[in-house]
């Protein structure tokens, strides 16, 4: 009997999307197995590529079913692991997923793998115990390592390796090629003695206020710091000190930065909390579906401050008592120190977090930590779904209704599905949470698909904040143009002067994408699908995504008549600028994607706003989740309605959802806290329900004006798109494709386009899409597999399947 390999090889195209059979060279029998990379000759010329063992086969018996192989069998080249990266489990999943999206099974298997295995890398064998073989003893150095890369091994010594590292006498460790990898910190160091600071500043031009700045923060500590700490000033820019230094006032250097030893010691452990009633009911069923080992989902509905977490922690708790394991994902904002200490605090060092604020070394640490069963509860952001934990007993997802659970490029997948088959796997419940639950995993709970458990009052009867709205429409009348209502204005300068804090956010979805009256709010709709239509500065339309209506852009209101429509929309910058002139005393910080682009900005201002260094928090949605600090009693948000504007029909549940995230944030301990809403829509129920914090009443409206039209989760959704560098060719592909997807599907299945994509043309090639919703389609996974299929002998054109899709702008 001889066997064979079933190998994925890294060439990604629909060609080679299939297993390939190697003949395996007879000293490496025992060492190929499942999950194990290889690199193998393959196509003309005998490339050498890398590939994923997934299979095993009997040549004899097997080989005539094999549709691919042809010929004499090629022997598999080089052997790059020792023991498989990748277990049953995440295979199988990686076989799962590539058919769910679309995508090629060797981007679904390097997804699961971290950076460190997928880039090009170097790999050393560590020693972690005495090597009783003098022969393979003598390949290690001083240090214990092996340079596994560079070193010509026989195969039989490569046999023998492998056998001590499935016994745990060496580890594989990877070393990242790639500079970038080292982490370094700007650090600034004055030049200027006290004396000379004063006499720059009295010689300062009056206008040059830039200068000015830096010269007083120099003036505060002589001492080097890092730039970072000084650009929490959110006045302050790195350019200002380019600048300075240029002039001779500063030196900056690099400094690299080395992971702190003691960030993890340093968390207070603590101990499981007295519940509160609805707490205990529904740890106690999620427990019993523990012990039962049952692959129930329960959607766990509770309102902001409801002590959500404190249910998460002990039912991992219960898990770990019979010796499982679990997963915890939460969106990638709210992995802050506090979420991880929280967890920290309770479980110590058999946690592992996962997120992308670590270097892929660092990454690759805490996934061997999970394989050798070092750490059994994992904290982590999107891509944490694959960690590589064994014996699951349970998996939660933290605010399940987060857009980022979805990878919106290859492979488009939602955690929530990798998730939910998971658990599948291991008989393992999973607990899906959130203040504001999603449509779908909402009316599958009302369906009894999902056990609904609710927490529907805050911890210790606290009173969510009272929210009021104002019209912006009213304020547009009495004032000049600002960002500012009188009664927002008003609120702040109370705060100021009590010491108090205030939380402001800036809504930037949908930031000048469409065109809305600014008498009366009013915002043109497309006449077919009752969505926003999308102005296209390009053409001089505005057009609607999902059906193609376009028509001119109006010179008027086609309500009021007025001629005040505008782009609405705003920047930070700007209202931190507009802040700063009606508030010239207000301590700032500004966080958005340009002040918080440095690792670990986003943190330091959190921890600054916490020391109460500003009185101001102004951001984007970022700062609407997570945040708990007693002393922030007002919430300001600025302009609600902008992601009404979108052309999605989840422009209402999106706005919802963040309204209710960043009230939450106000009035969390004793300080009785109030939440303001700026809107030109105060009528619009989204807004009206956010105001009353009513997500029941909201689901069921909107529920309503789903099923009205044919949206989910009343009908499937999908979206293909093709693109290519001659419009034509894109478009015309697209009315054939539409054409017989018609002829294919079933008549209760609508198909909407083929229309331009919202931003028609990036990078020279042109966007067509066409939008599926379904509800029972058994011939559309064929379907789309054919197109797929047939669009590879079309040189040029590149189509893309989006399932179930999140984002349309
Ligand atoms: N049983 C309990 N007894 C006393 N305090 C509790 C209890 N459960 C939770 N808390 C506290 O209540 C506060 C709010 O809880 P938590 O942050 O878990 O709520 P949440 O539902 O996750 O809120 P959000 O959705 O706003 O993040 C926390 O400070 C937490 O420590
Ligand atoms: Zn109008
Ligand atoms: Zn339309």
């Amino acid at each position: 009997m001889t066997q064979a390999a079933q190998i994925i090889v890294d060439v990604p195209t629909m060609q080679t999307n299939r297993p390939y059979t190697y003949m395996i060279p007879t000293d490496l029998v025992d060492a190929v197995v499942p999950g194990v990379r290889v690199s193998v000759p393959f196509g003309k010329g005998d490339r050498e590529v890398g590939g994923m063992v997934v299979g095993l086969i009997n040549i004899d018996q097997d080989l005539e079913h094999d549709a691919v192989y042809q010929g004499d069998l090629k022997p598999i080249t080089r052997l790059l692991d020792l023991v498989p990266v990748l277990n049953e489990e995440l295979l199988a999943l990686s076989d799962w997923l590539a058919q769910q999206t679309f995508a090629f099974r060797i981007s679904t298997i390097q997804t699961m793998l971290p950076t460190a295995l997928k880039t090009a890398s170097h790999k050393w064998l560590v020693a972690d115990q005495a090597i009783d073989n003098d022969e393979l003893a003598r390949l290690f150095d001083a240090q214990g390592r092996l340079d596994f890369t560079a070193t010509t091994l026989s195969e039989s010594q490569v046999k023998a390796l492998a056998r001590l590292q499935r016994l745990g006498v060496v580890h594989a460790t990877y070393q990242v090629n790639n500079r970038a990898q080292v982490k370094t910190n700007t650090w600034v160091t004055s030049q200027l003695n006290e004396a000379q600071v004063t006499e720059k500043l009295a010689s300062l031009r009056a206008n040059a206020t830039k200068q000015r700045r830096v010269l007083l923060a120099l003036s505060r500590q002589v001492a080097p710091q890092p730039l970072a700490e000084l650009l929490t000033d959110a006045r302050l820019t790195r350019a200002d000190f380019t600048a300075a230094a240029q002039r001779g006032w500063v030196k900056m250097t690099e400094k690299e930065v080395y992971r702190d030893p003691f960030a993890q010691s340093e968390v207070e452990q603590t101990t499981s909390m007295m519940l509160q009633p609805d707490q205990q009911q529904a740890v106690t069923a999620i427990s019993q579906a523990i012990t039962a080992n049952q692959a129930t989902t329960f959607l766990l509905e509770g309102v902001t401050g409801s002590g959500k977490t404190e249910v998460y922690l002990q039912s991992i708790a219960k898990a770990l008592a019979q010796q499982q394991t679990a997963l915890m994902l939460v969106p990638e904002i709210a992995l802050t120190p506090q979420m991880v200490k929280r967890v920290r605090g309770r479980f110590g060092a058999q946690v592992a977090v996962l997120h992308s604020g670590l270097s892929a070394g660092e990454k690759y640490d805490e996934w061997r930590r999970i394989e050798r069963h070092e750490a059994t509860v994992v904290v982590g952001a999107r891509s944490a779904a694959f960690a590589p934990l064994d014996d699951l007993g349970l998996i939660i997802m933290d605010e399940e209704h987060e857009t980022s659970y979805k990878q919106s490029d290859n492979p488009r997948y939602q955690a929530r599905d990798v998730l939910l088959w998971r658990a599948k796997w291991h008989n393992a419940p999973v607990i899906l949470g959130s203040a504001t639950p999603s449509l779908e995993s909402r009316a599958r709970a009302e369906r009894g698909v999902y056990r609904h458990l609710m927490l529907p009052k805050r911890i210790n009867q606290r009173p969510l904040p009272p929210v009021q709205i104002i019209d912006m429409r009213e304020q547009l009348k009495t004032r000049q143009e600002s960002n500012f209502s009188a009664a927002l204005l008003t609120a702040l300068k109370q705060r100021l002067e009590r010491g108090e804090q205030s939380v402001l956010m800036l809504n930037r979805r949908g930031f000048s994408s469409f065109m809305m009256c600014r008498d009366c709010g009013f915002v043109l709709k497309c006449p077919n699908c009752d969505n926003t239509l999308v102005l296209h500065m390009d053409s001089h339309t505005m057009r609607c995504h999902y059906c193609g209506h376009e028509e001119a852009i109006p010179r008027r209101c086609p309500n009021c008549h007025s001629k005040r429509i505008s782009y609405y929309g705003t920047g930070t910058e700007k209202v931190a600028a507009e802040l700063k002139q009606l508030l010239p005393t207000a301590r700032v910080i500004r966080m958005d994607v340009d002040t918080t682009r440095r690792k670990g900005m986003h943190e330091k201002m959190l921890a600054a706003f916490g020391r109460r260094e500003a009185d101001i928090l102004l951001g984007t949605q970022m700062i609407a989740k997570g945040l708990d600090y007693p002393d922030v009693t007002l919430v300001g948000v600025l302009n609600a309605d902008t992601a009404l504007g979108l052309p999605d029909f989840r422009a209402s549940e999106r706005t919802f959802q963040l309204l209710t995230q960043v009230s939450g944030r106000a009035g969390r301990a004793d300080k009785a806290g109030e939440v303001m809403i700026q809107t030109f829509n105060p009528d619009h129920y989204a807004i009206q329900l956010a105001q009353q914090q009513d997500y029941e009443r909201f689901f069921r409206v909107e529920m309503n004006l789903r099923h009205l039209g044919n949206y989910p989760p009343y009908f499937y959704t999908a979206l293909i798109s093709a693109s290519d560098q001659d419009e034509n060719t894109a478009a015309k592909k697209m009315f054939e494709l539409a054409d017989w997807l018609k002829q294919r599907l079933s008549s209760s299945t609508i198909i909407l386009g083929p229309t331009p994509r919202p931003i028609a043309r990036i990078k020279n090639r042109y966007y067509y899409q066409i939008f599926l919703k379904y509800k029972q389609e058994p011939q559309l996974h064929d379907a789309l597999m054919q197109i797929l299929e047939e669009s590879q002998h079309l040189r040029g054109l590149q189509i893309s399947i989006d399932m179930e899709p999140q984002n349309f702008v």
